[in-house]
């Protein structure tokens, strides 16, 4: 049993590019990075990241938990954090990870074994993009789609298949945005296309998961759920009610860290690791359960780091002030 000294920053941080999906455009993440130090002085760092819209809590509910919580907390705390509060489950209990590891460098090793997805920016801009992230010696891909009309979207995609190299892979993101109709075009179209589609994630709404089971037996190429199984309560569920195709897991917002290994551990499903827009700080923490719990080589969906200036020095001082 360990007693923490807690202490809690919120950020702001502008990307610079937005990241626009069919939700809209997105700016600014927000977040907050926390500070545990143990009774020995050893310091673990942890942040939390909601994604409202994607089905965590909301800024302000996590902000709102971490102020009603004493300046001194116990681990039993940490693994009593509510199943509402998922990216604060994440922040906490990895910073916690941290204070008891063994030693620096240990977490780093198995993230050199993950090969990384890059995020294409959406509509046209992807025609160019694609290849300076190819440069930079990605091979996977992903592009949101949803986002302008359909036929536009094919046209570019069929560009797209044709000037990227015959081993890369792509990945084409909806974010729940598609209609039915919609859907079985695109899957008609990847299935005709005989391209690299590594899978599309998250064609329809989360309401809509019979049909994208549907969906995910009568054509080839893949369908990854990401919304749907956006927290730990709701992958198990998906799992339950018959999903095998891919699953795509956001540590930063799924939950407890410990109860994700243990459903990994139990079941093995085919999962790719991915991105909340994290700082520094829960992407070390959510790359650590990537590198753990990745099968099948999947790329995780981290490379993402174009979406931000670079060289930024913001986050070390707001450490150093902590
Ligand atoms: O998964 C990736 O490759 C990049 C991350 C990403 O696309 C993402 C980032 C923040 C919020 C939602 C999403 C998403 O997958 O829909
Ligand atoms: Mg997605």
């Amino acid at each position: 049993m360990a007693d923490y000294k807690f202490k809690f920053r919120s950020y702001q941080r502008k990307f610079v590019r937005s990241l626009t999906t069919s939700h809209g455009n997105w700016d600014i993440r927000e977040g907050i990075i926390l500070r545990l130090t143990d009774e020995t002085g050893k310091v673990g760092w942890g942040e939390i990241a909601p994604i409202s819209w994607f089905g965590s809590e909301t800024l302000e509910q996590a902000l709102n938990f971490c102020h009603q919580l004493p300046t001194e907390i116990t681990d039993e705390m940490i693994f009593s954090i509510s199943d509402e509060l998922p990216a604060c489950q994440f922040g906490f209990e990895s910073a916690m990870g941290e204070v008891g590891e063994q030693g620096a460098g240990s977490r780093e090793q198995g993230e050199t074994y993950l090969t990384y997805s890059a995020l294409l920016p959406a509509g046209e801009a992807a025609l160019e993009q694609w290849e300076t992230l190819w440069q930079q010696g990605y091979r996977t891909f992903k592009w949101k789609i949803g986002v302008d009309a359909i036929a536009q979207e094919l046209e570019i995609l069929k560009l797209l298949v044709h000037r990227l190299p015959s081993s890369a892979k792509l990945r084409l993101d909806a974010n729940g945005g598609l209609s039915y109709e919609e859907a079985n075009l695109w899957l008609g179209t990847c299935d005709r296309l005989q391209a690299n589609i590594e899978f599309i994630e998250q064609p329809l709404p989360v309401e809509q998961f019979h049909k994208m089971l549907e969906l995910s037996v009568f054509y080839a190429t893949a369908i990854a759920l990401d919304e749907s199984v956006a927290t730990l309560k709701q992958l198990t569920n998906c799992y339950a009610k018959g999903w095998r195709e891919i699953f795509v897991i956001k540590p930063g917002i799924v939950g407890s860290p410990s109860r994700l290994c243990k459903f990994c551990q139990e079941h093995e499903i085919d999962a790719v690791f991915s991105s909340v827009f994290e700082t520094a700080i829960g992407r070390q923490a959510a790359l650590q359960l990537a590198a753990a719990l990745s099968r099948q080589n999947r790329a995780v969906g981290f490379g993402i780091n174009h979406f931000f200036a670079k060289e930024e020095t913001w986050l070390q001082n707001l450490c150093k002030d902590l």
